[in-house]
């Protein structure tokens, strides 16, 4: 649809809840023409998961319903957007408009597939609330553009969020996914330091956004991600195929998926009310939508050329369902019949305005010949106008640009005006280097050249009649068309660009444990609980400003699911937690990773605590902020999430904040979830000595001439570094008197502590290499491999466990 060009958000969401804590969303992207809908119980009061649905969809207006059915205790939807999305525009829907039945209707009439498919038909009733929501959407929709939908024409999704990875609201800006932090670890806020800004390389609107929408919600579909990653490989090894796409891909129109979806949307008969909405426009925009479609189907024969050969699953998918289908060259043929072969796509105002009277071929409707007749001689009295007042006024350098608001105008250059402008000129205004105007003539010439191109616009739209309700008829095709040109733009442009431009092997394609995995018992003790394994990973962001970026480990499964990270301020810890949520989040869009090589079970979610991005909530402290999202967390965890937690407890008195510390890594530990803690609280180190699942990793660190030397590589086990704070703040300029009384307070404290650390981690040194040899039996035990690598392993074990080294 016409206004929602560029990358402004296309989304309309509707909303409503009950008072049994459901939420029901319609999320309607106008821009693709789909609906996705989305069921499920909002979990905190202070609505997480409506708010990362939110952020994911970045909607440009949210359809709520009057009356507050918000459980106690929750302020209600309608106020969630009031109070967050304050700038967004909130529509009040009547009570009536959420009607479920007819949610139910439309979405079986406009569905581009089966609802069965959706699992809608049989047990919609269940699914209220979602199907309420879309009715009063597509209601607000059809009525707010003056438009039907076409019949089957819908992509719509059912519980999409949940089919995905879950990565909440404070977790996306704390990993800085979408945009820096304000206060970046890296010092001063910088746009390109975002995963975003990063892989941003797409060439389309709708690249972009898939890749927007793919970093906020990653696959969870292992087949999926691994066709993504196939198709990577394919590309990384055949530069041909890799540059001819990206070659064919430029050929498509940038707006290539909003105008193929532009034909779901079907205008309202004429109405005084949509006449008096500019109808011209409207005409406008439809011809200029026939001339994209054009371009891009004019562009597919280049594709089938390139995919050809192409050899994995998604390319082959691609050149099979969208070069090889028949209805893209009977719309192309349709297409030739009404519009001129020479007509093109143009970018430049007035050069697209031209190509747009001239879409229709000649002689086919006789007005609007004639309008074009009008259209040629206004433009060219224009340009004759402009070159009288070049001679009369000697102005030479007097330009003729044109936009599409204030039709032509006149620019001349500050310089050549000797003295003051001659008085013909009118509405000057100073643009830079030059005086932007215009006279009367030209007014009354741009008000006839305007209502001839109207005139030519809407005799064209009369002659493209047939042709839009032919295409309309195969809609679902264009849809088709328009996903693949967005999802090939993203792995092509994106991806695969992002990895093109590091050295060889920089990047390694990620393995996924489980779907070999999944069968009996196998797949129960480490399908879903396979190890999560990325050796000498590194940061993505963080190793383009650092040559000497120090990649790091990180190795949880079952046996071991905790890692906790003790190393000194600025020692690496920070960037180490997200470098690994960083690179499971590549991993599940089916990028490459940088690693040497990596091994990951599919991750549910991601939670993150780390204390760096403000509150968004007043009236909170930091300390309940931490709380707050620890709390949710906790509430909230389940066995395949993958959990990062940076100092928690910091922010309240040190014996509590140990003592909050150690009870949520203890309640961590009960649990199959993932966690990786990093802390600074040395004395959490003795949680080894109770739990054998826990993993002690500090980050090095020497001490020379009194200055802390960061290597900022993990090492195993607890390493106590005496000072650290005093050192740092030394540097920093704390005055020497108080330094000195700090440092004899400390050491008297921290002579202690080292002590208790060193005898327990000798007495219960034992009982965690017992069980981590029983872990590893087990593994044993299950494993495919033949007798000799098994010998060989044992003998392995064996080793590290006289060695100490388990
Ligand atoms: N692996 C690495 N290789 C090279 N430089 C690194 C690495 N990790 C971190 N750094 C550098 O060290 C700086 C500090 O890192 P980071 O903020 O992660 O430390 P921290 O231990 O979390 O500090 P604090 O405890 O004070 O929050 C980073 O800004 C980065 O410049």
């Amino acid at each position: 649809m016409e206004d929602d060009a560029g990358e402004r958000s296309s989304f309309v969401i509707g909303l409503i809840e009950n008072r049994a804590k459901e939420v029901g969303v319609a999320a309607f992207d106008l821009r693709l023409a789909s609906l996705h809908l989305s069921q499920y119980i909002e979990t905190s009061s202070s609505y997480q998961n409506t708010k990362t649905l939110l952020q994911f969809y970045d909607p440009m207006v949210i359809i709520v319903s009057p009356n507050k059915l918000a459980p106690d205790g929750m302020v209600g939807v309608s106020e969630l957007a009031d109070r967050f999305y304050a700038t967004v525009k909130k529509v009040v829907m009547a009570r009536g408009c959420f009607d479920d039945t007819k949610g139910a209707v439309l979405i079986k009439n406009l569905a581009a597939k089966e609802p069965s498919a959706l699992g809608l038909d049989t047990s919609y009733k269940q699914y209220y609330l979602c199907l309420a929501a879309a009715a009063a959407t597509i209601k607000w929709i059809e009525a707010e553009k003056g438009v039907i939908i076409t019949s089957h024409s819908l992509l719509v999704t059912f519980n999409g969020s949940f089919a995905h990875m879950n990565i909440d609201a404070t977790s996306v800006q704390n990993l800085e996914i979408i945009e820096p932090l304000h206060s970046t670890l890296w010092g001063t806020s910088n746009k390109k330091r975002s995963l975003l800004n990063m892989l941003k390389t797409t060439k389309t609107v709708g690249g972009s956004r898939l890749l927007r929408a793919n970093l906020l919600q990653p696959l969870k579909d292992i087949e999926t991600i691994n066709a993504r990653l196939d198709c990577l490989d394919e590309l990384m090894s055949n530069e041909q195929l890799f540059f001819g796409l990206a070659q064919v891909l430029s050929k498509f129109p940038k707006e290539s998926d909003r105008v193929l979806c532009h034909f779901c949307f079907k205008p309202r008969k004429i109405t005084n009310k949509v006449m008096g909405v500019d109808y011209a426009r409207k005409s406008q925009v439809l011809v200029s939508s026939i001339i994209l479609l054009k371009t891009a189907l004019d562009a597919l024969p280049l594709l089938s050329k390139v995919l050809k050969d192409a050899k994995c699953f998604l390319l082959a998918n691609v050149y099979k369902s969208v070069c090889e289908n028949e209805k893209y060259a009977a719309i192309r043929r349709r297409i030739g019949e009404v519009i001129d072969e020479d007509v093109l796509h143009a970018r430049v105002p007035f050069v697209a305005r031209t190509q747009q009277c001239f879409a229709v071929k000649a002689g086919i409707d006789g007005l609007l010949d004639i309008a074009r007749r009008s259209f040629c001689d206004t433009s060219e009295a224009i340009h004759n106008l402009a070159n009288k007042y070049r001679e009369d006024f000697k102005l030479p350098n007097l330009k003729l640009p044109f936009n599409n608001r204030k039709g032509f105008y006149f620019s001349i250059p500050h310089k050549d005006i000797q003295g003051k402008l001659p008085s013909q000129f009118i509405q000057v205004l100073k643009h830079g280097n030059n005086l932007h105007c215009s006279t009367l003539e030209l007014a009354s010439l741009n008000v006839r050249n305007k209502s001839a191109a109207a005139e030519c616009y809407i005799r064209t739209e009369v002659c493209l009649e047939e042709l839009v309700d032919a295409i309309r008829e195969d809609v679902s095709a264009l849809t088709l068309l328009a996903e693949v040109l967005c999802l090939l733009d993203m792995i092509v442009n994106s991806f695969a660009h992002a990895i093109s431009t590091k050295p060889v092997d920089r990047y390694t394609r990620p393995e996924f444990t489980g779907k070999l995995l999944l069968s009996g018992i196998i797949a129960h003790e480490f399908g879903y609980n396979g190890p999560m394994a990325i050796d000498a990973g590194r940061h993505p962001i963080l190793e383009t400003i650092h040559n000497d970026f120090v990649p790091n480990n990180i190795f949880l499964s079952q046996a071991s699911n905790m890692v906790l990270i003790i190393g000194p301020n600025m020692s690496g810890k920070s960037t180490y937690l997200q470098q690994v949520c960083l690179i499971v989040i590549l991993a599940q869009i089916g990028c490459y990773v940088p690693a040497r090589f990596s091994t990951l079970r599919v991750v549910d979610r991601i939670f993150t605590r780390m204390g760096t991005v403000d509150n968004l909530e007043s009236n909170s402290s930091t300390f309940m902020t931490e709380m707050k999202e620890t709390a949710f967390i906790m509430q909230n965890v389940s066995q395949r999430y993958l959990i990062v937690m940076d100092e928690l407890g910091r922010a309240t008195s040190s014996s509590d904040g140990f003592a909050i510390a150690w009870s949520c890594c203890e309640h961590l530990l009960s649990l199959k979830a993932y966690t990786i803690f990093a802390t600074h609280m040395e004395n959490l180190s003795e949680l080894v000595t109770v739990y054998p699942n826990v993993k002690i990793l500090h980050f090095d660190v020497d001490i020379k001439n009194n200055r802390l030397d960061f290597k900022f590589q993990l090492k195993d086990g607890a390493r106590h570094v005496p000072h650290y704070g005093l050192l740092l703040a030394e540097v920093a300029g704390l005055p020497s008197s108080v330094i000195e009384t700090a440092r004899n307070i400390t050491s008297r404290i921290t002579e202690k502590e080292v002590k208790r650390m060193e005898v327990n981690c000798i007495q219960y040194q034992p009982i965690q290499m017992a069980y981590h040899v029983a872990q590893r039996l087990i593994c044993l035990k299950y494993s495919s491999q033949d007798e000799d690598s098994i010998r060989e392993a044992l003998h392995n074990l064996k080793d590290s466990y006289i060695h100490g080294r388990l």
